[in-house]
């Protein structure tokens, strides 16, 4: 996805909710969001409310004639990628909403509706008469559903039970997704729990989607007006810029703080969260719950120069590994052998399990004669079975393969990611290296929805630790140096080998790219 930060080049976002005339909430709340996240905030207001920091003296809802004008004439040059809904006065607004997000699904296919359901001032007082049987009615209209802990339980009418279930009860209303938000919750942690059963494209969804909880320190400060709204509009903006929910939801917490942190230890004055921006430092993104069972409690073992020494330094005198061709038969294993790769993938799709596994027997064997470190896609345990150098598993594999088994017997571990929300999630299994991609796009493999292009490439070195990170997917001899640059420690290429007429040639400009 594109970072169109450019004017002229902004995703745009309506904003459907109430202005606060003390600044911090609601309408003025989004604006001062998209602004710092580059997007291009459209607002039509719900609610003229009077309020400070102690009080809600009125609301004053805007009549819905005037809100449809506002959605007729931005139509004509200003149609939204994202609408983001807060307060909803009134049942005449809850209605005409309804109708309103009905028709423009219709008509906007690619439209996502993000609903922050309002019903109190942070400070105190209602905002919003609706009953949770009211906006119900909305909910099949909406793509993601951001209520607090509090909010869930009134709008089910369900209380202790947990935020999972709290989700799924929701999800069962009609929501595509919703995020629990945990920041009212006492305790020293702050944790939000999605359950997103199909706002976008996750190719490890199952049937009921995907589902995890993203846990931050909790910042101590009461400098947080408006920082449920700001939440929802952070949101809004990056999933208007094109991010998958998880991404888009980790990026918030990041984003969120990132603010907080600005105001940390300042409790005497109720004043308006800081939004500061993009996420701009690895401190503030939080940690991805992640279980698969496997009890992990080490790390994988680094990647040595050469077998068969089994606990080598990490990258020796810093050295970057480099090209990593991507292969799928022993014909392509015996032509670059030879020409002393660090580092080589088998990845065999398709094939009888006879003939499987003796490639992969055959294919250690050759790859160990030539020192050369031999990565098994897919196949754990046939690569536990011949002693490969190591595996390489997808995001889907992990919570299949025994990762503790892969570990004791000693092979490294290599995990693809597409995005934050992944990359800091495989980061805890501490694996010997971390695959970004799709960074183009590419012909070998569908990969829609998780291009992640330069850019999003720069930001994600920025959470990197020390484990090497390898960038893969639309790789070629063009693009290598641009994709070098970002500080990756190796480009992995498929059919940039595969389909080249001088492999020798090719092999050699890659090799001439990584050292220049
Ligand atoms: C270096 C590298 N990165 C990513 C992948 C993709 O692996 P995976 O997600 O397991 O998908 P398939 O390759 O199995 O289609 C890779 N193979 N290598
Ligand atoms: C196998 C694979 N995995 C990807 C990922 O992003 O995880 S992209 C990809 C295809 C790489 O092939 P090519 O170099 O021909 O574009
Ligand atoms: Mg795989």
């Amino acid at each position: 996805m594109a970072l169109a930060n450019k004017p002229g080049q902004k995703p745009v976002v309506w904003s459907i909710s109430g202005s606060d005339c003390s600044g911090g909430a609601g309408i003025a709340a989004d604006i001062k969001t998209g602004h710092g996240l580059g997007v291009e905030v459209c607002c039509l207001i719900t609610a003229n409310t009077v309020q400070n920091s102690q009080q809600v003296l009125n609301i004053n809802p805007v009549n819905i004639d005037i809100l449809q004008q506002q959605v007729d004439i931005l139509l004509e040059d200003k149609p939204p990628g994202v609408i983001k809904i807060g307060l909803v006065a009134n049942s005449y607004q809850l209605n005409w909403l309804a109708l309103t997000l009905g028709k423009l699904k219709q008509q906007l296919p690619g439209l996502k509706v993000i609903y922050d359901p309002v019903g109190q001032a942070s400070a105190g007082g209602v905002l919003s008469s609706l009953t949770s049987r009211d906006i119900s009615a909305l909910l099949p209209l909406v793509d993601v559903l951001t209520p607090n802990l509090q909010e869930a339980q009134t709008l089910t009418g369900l209380n202790q039970i947990s935020a999972a279930e709290l989700a799924q009860a929701v999800t069962r209303l009609g929501a595509k997704a919703c995020i629990i938000k945990g920041g009212h919750k006492p305790g020293n942690s702050c944790d939000d729990y999605c359950l997103d059963s199909g706002v976008n494209y996750a190719p490890q969804a199952g049937e009921n989607g995907i589902s995890y909880r993203l846990t931050s320190p909790r910042y101590d400060t009461s400098y947080s007006h408006g920082g449920g709204c700001s939440f929802a509009s952070a949101l809004s903006a990056f999933i208007a810029h094109g991010y998958l929910l998880r991404d888009a939801l980790t990026l918030t917490k990041a984003f969120i703080n990132q603010g907080l942190s600005a105001c940390q230890g300042i409790n005497d004055y109720y004043g308006a969260f800081e939004q500061l921006g993009w996420p701009a430092g690895p401190e503030y993104f939080p940690k991805v719950m992640f279980d698969n069972g496997a009890g992990l409690n080490g790390a994988f073992a680094p990647l040595g120069i050469r077998r068969p020494a089994p606990r080598e330094a990490l990258k020796p005198g810093g050295k970057r590994l480099g090209l990593y061709p991507v292969i799928d038969s022993l014909a392509w294993l015996e032509r670059l052998l030879p020409l002393g790769l660090e580092i080589i993938q088998l990845r065999i799709k398709n094939t009888e399990p006879d003939q499987l596994e003796q490639m992969v027997a055959d294919a250690v064997k050759m790859a160990r004669a030539h020192n050369t470190r031999l990565f098994i896609n897919d196949h754990w345990q046939l690569a536990i079975k011949y002693q490969a150098y190591g595996v390489h598993l997808g995001q889907e594999d992990l919570h299949e393969a025994d990762l503790a088994q892969i570990q004791a017997a000693g092979l490294r571990l290599g995990i693809s990611t597409h995005g934050c929300y992944e990359f800091l999630l495989a980061q805890q299994l501490k694996p010997s290296y971390l695959a970004i991609g799709a960074i183009y796009d590419t012909q070998t493999k569908d990969m829609t929805g998780q291009i992640q292009g330069l850019e999003n490439l720069s930001q994600l070195l920025t959470l990197a630790t020390d484990i090497p990170v390898v960038a893969i997917g639309g790789i070629n001899l063009e693009r290598a140096a641009d994709v070098w640059q970002t500080g990756v420690d190796s480009l992995a290429v498929v059919t940039a080998i595969t389909r080249t007429a001088d492999l020798e040639q090719a092999v050699r400009h890659f090799r001439h790219i990584m050292t220049g």
